[in-house]
């Protein structure tokens, strides 16, 4: 009988619900100074970067090895806030291997995973505490906080070997954009998309 073959041990993470974060390791850190560029409105970025330089988002990379039949897993905290009218995001990225997918489970808050393909198709997911978000293979995909008060904290699952694409999104952009409009987010054009 053939012995399966382990190289990762069975791990067990405490994650806090509230927070999303654990003790037991850093997470990777990014401010708006990283990203700035990002956002629509770049002069209202800038300025904010020159009063406080905001903690946008934190994630973990839990090191699981970079392979198939691995399952690169973590949180993502996208704290409140917004970039002239446009909410915090996370960066977003395609998969370097592009048929791969994502799965997130949210834990707190309210936003929206807006997704698009190199095809054209795009799709905004709202979600909330108790929802997943299922990210189809191809598609490039950006975590929104829509909450003026709270984070939103996710849990992420996807394959080891994907990889991260984030030179196509960094010059292209997103074809959308979640502004606030009369208290609600909605989605209009990037003016600045690439594509
Ligand atoms: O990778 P980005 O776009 O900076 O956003 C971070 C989130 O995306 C992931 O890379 C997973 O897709 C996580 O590490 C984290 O949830
Ligand atoms: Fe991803």
């Amino acid at each position: 009988m053939m012995t399966p073959t382990t190289t990762v041990p069975a791990t067990v993470t405490a994650f806090d619900l509230v927070s999303g974060l654990s003790a037991q390791r850093p997470t990777l850190r990014r401010r708006l100074s990283a990203m700035a560029a990002m956002y629509a409105d770049v002069e209202a970025a800038r300025a904010q970067v020159e009063r406080d330089d905001v903690l946008v988002y934190e994630f973990y990379d839990m090191g699981v090895p970079e392979t198939s039949g691995d399952v690169a897993y973590g949180t993502s905290i996208t704290y409140p806030g917004k970039v002239g009218d446009e909410y915090h995001m996370t960066k977003g990225h395609f998969h370097s291997v592009l048929d791969t997918g994502e799965i997130y489970f949210c834990l707190r808050g309210t936003g929206y995973m807006l997704m698009e393909n190199p095809e054209g198709d795009w799709q905004a997911a709202e979600f909330g505490p108790g929802q997943a978000v299922y990210v189809p293979r191809r598609y490039a995909h950006r975590s929104i906080n829509t909450s003026a008060t709270e984070p939103l904290v996710t849990f992420f699952a996807f394959p080891g070997h994907a990889g991260h694409d984030y030179g196509t999104i960094e010059t292209r952009g997103f074809r959308k954009l979640c502004v606030e409009r009369d208290g609600e987010p909605v989605f209009v054009d990037n003016p600045k998309w690439a594509g």
